[in-house]
């Protein structure tokens, strides 16, 4: 039953991500934030896919807890740890990579894990619009907008909806349109 395994999911994220807080000075407890990406997909993305939204509750288990893909295979099954491998960086790799690598691996995911990374996406922003995290500097929030509005680049044409909630944040930071091409022509 889907309300069963949604349950069942969020249970498993808060049981991984239990000693883990955000980077906010009021260090709020991680799962705020696998919940809120689920919820964005619901609330505004207008996303009834139930693997869509388990992956979202997942999305960061196995990139920053001890979880692995395995674990997410045997109680969620293959398709859906498929999609949370596809929206988990290598943490292996050095940041710089792994970031670059978000960039152009975008456009080439399902759109079950497109819809997963734009919600975390704006999530993130929003985030970074009420908080900024310990230790980040202005400059360092501001190429995390412009790093983000890269990725979202290769992530459009998958819901209007958060789309255009993403485009209303990078305009208001004034980041060069991220529709454009590189010439700044449509
Ligand atoms: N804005 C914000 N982000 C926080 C906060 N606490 C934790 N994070 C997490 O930090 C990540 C962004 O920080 P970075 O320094 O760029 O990346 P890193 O943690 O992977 O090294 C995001 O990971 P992610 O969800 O995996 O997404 P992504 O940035 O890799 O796409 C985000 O969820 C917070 O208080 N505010
Ligand atoms: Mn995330």
């Amino acid at each position: 039953m889907v309300m069963e395994v949604l349950i069942k999911c969020a249970n498993f994220a808060a049981i991984k991500h239990k000693d883990q807080r955000r980077k906010d000075t009021d260090k709020t407890p991680y799962i705020n934030h696998p919940i809120g990406v689920a919820y964005i997909l619901t609330e505004e993305g207008g996303i009834a896919d139930p693997e869509v939204i388990q992956a979202a509750l997942l999305h960061d288990t196995v990139e920053d807890t001890e979880c692995t893909l395995d674990e997410i295979k045997e109680h969620f099954g293959d398709h859906v740890a498929g999609i949370v491998d596809e929206v988990s960086d290598d943490k292996t790799l050095p940041k710089m990579e792994r970031k670059r690598l978000q960039i152009e691996h975008a456009s080439s995911c399902s759109p079950q894990a497109k819809l997963v990374k734009l919600a975390d996406k704006l999530y993130n922003l929003r985030d970074l619009n009420c908080c900024t995290p310990e230790g980040w500097s202005e400059e360092r929030v501001t190429e995390y907008f412009e790093w983000a509005a890269k990725v979202v680049k290769g992530l459009r044409g998958t819901n209007k909806t958060l789309e255009n909630e993403l485009d209303k944040l990078f305009r208001k930071r004034n980041i060069r349109f991220a529709e454009e091409d590189e010439n700044g022509v449509c």
